[in-house]
């Protein structure tokens, strides 16, 4: 590839998060175009390609990753397909970005883990892109200047409108409350040492046997207390809230993106219906950031550490809500690769 040419990307896996990010790299990023797309599913995946002048379509991610004006790859298929294509782009020794969860357990994430530092540098950007959105980037940007002393609490509120059919009670923290064990580790530069997760009498708007709502602490090795509310069948919105309470002041983000209105009588504001629409910037901007980054031969960004140490807390997570009580969370020795 030449300074100047456009870096190809394989986007593998083209359901919701997958098509949504060719139309970002075809339509709203710069630097870079959609070289090829993958599914197991052949029809969708020629859809989605037609969508692109010169894209090609395979159903197999090696394939993909061997096909001429393909310099990248964009993971965006279910979780568990994660380590065998992060192992396949490895194997090509190309840059990645990895949508969320790295993969869906510690030792998976470990295996990953292992595999990049055996590559001696780093590939992989992890899809928590929380540390993307502008409200999020300015809150990590106060907590850093220190102005408000050492962070004590961090209150976290995480709704969704319905859960799809295949939602469990255990995805309710690998998939969704592995946003918050992210940003957690993020904005308050600490590792979460353990995980409590209680149970409030489910919601009758949850499916059968859904334990929905959830509220999960986090404990850090800053002695700071982080706590989740999960809520993913709240039926009126998509909400993701956050404050942190430090030792001289708080901070709270999540509360302006309504449209507020004044109409016949009434005044009210709308919110967010999903991700989509609530992260669109944060999306934006961490495909654009990855593509200048990757352009620069640079990796920034959430790391595989990052994505093994969501995945060791999710998996703690899972196991406090299936047994009760409190479950520490073991990490093995961070990497030099990593520091
Ligand atoms: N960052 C965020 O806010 C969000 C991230 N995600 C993550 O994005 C990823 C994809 O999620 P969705 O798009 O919602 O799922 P989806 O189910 O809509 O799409 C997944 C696609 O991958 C295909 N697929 C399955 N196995 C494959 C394989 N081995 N190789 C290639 N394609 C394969 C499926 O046929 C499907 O088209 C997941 O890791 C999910 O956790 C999802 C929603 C929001
Ligand atoms: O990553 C996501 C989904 O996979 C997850 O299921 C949702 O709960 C999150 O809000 C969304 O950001």
């Amino acid at each position: 590839m030449t300074e100047r040419a456009p870096l190809g990307v394989a986007v593998i896996g083209t359901g919701r998060m997958g098509a949504d990010h060719v139309r970002r790299i075809h339509e709203v990023t710069s630097g870079a175009r959609v070289a090829a797309v993958v599914d197991v599913d052949a029809e969708r995946a020629k859809a989605v390609a037609a969508r692109v002048d010169g894209c090609t379509a395979h159903t197999d991610p090696a394939a993909a990753m061997a096909a001429a004006g393909v310099d990248a790859v964009l993971i965006a298929s279910p979780g568990p397909a994660h380590e065998a294509t992060l192992l396949a782009a490895f194997e090509h020794d190309l840059p990645v970005l990895c949508e969320k969860p790295l993969t869906p357990d510690a030792a998976s994430a470990l295996r990953v883990l292992e595999a990049e530092q055996r590559l001696g540098h780093r590939r992989v950007q992890v899809g928590f892109m929380r540390r993307y959105d502008p409200e999020y980037a300015k809150l990590k940007a106060l907590l850093t200047t220190g102005q408000l002393g050492r962070p004590l609490m961090l209150h976290n509120r995480h709704r969704n409108v319905a859960s799809p059919p295949f939602f469990t009670s255990s995805m309710l923290i690998s998939d969704s409350v592995a946003h918050e064990a992210d940003a957690t580790r993020w904005l308050l530069d600490h590792e979460i040492t353990a995980v409590t997760v209680l149970r409030p009498t489910p919601s009758a708007s949850a499916p059968d046997a859904l334990q929905d709502p959830q509220f999960v602490v986090f404990e850090t090795d800053g002695g700071a207390l982080s706590d989740v509310e999960i809520f993913v069948n709240c039926g009126f919105g998509y909400q993701v809230q956050a404050e942190v309470v430090c030792e001289r002041g708080t901070a709270r983000i999540g509360d302006d993106h309504a449209l507020v209105t004044n109409m016949a009588g009434r005044w009210g504001g709308t919110i967010a219906q999903d991700w989509t629409e609530r992260f669109e910037t944060a999306y934006d901007q961490e495909i654009q950031t990855w593509i200048d980054a990757t352009r620069r031969g640079e990796v920034t960004g959430p790391s595989v550490w990052d994505g093994y140490a969501a995945a060791a807390v999710c998996e703690a997570g899972v196991r406090a809500l299936q047994d009760g009580g409190r479950v520490e969370v073991a990490l093995v020795e961070k990497p030099t690769l990593y520091r």
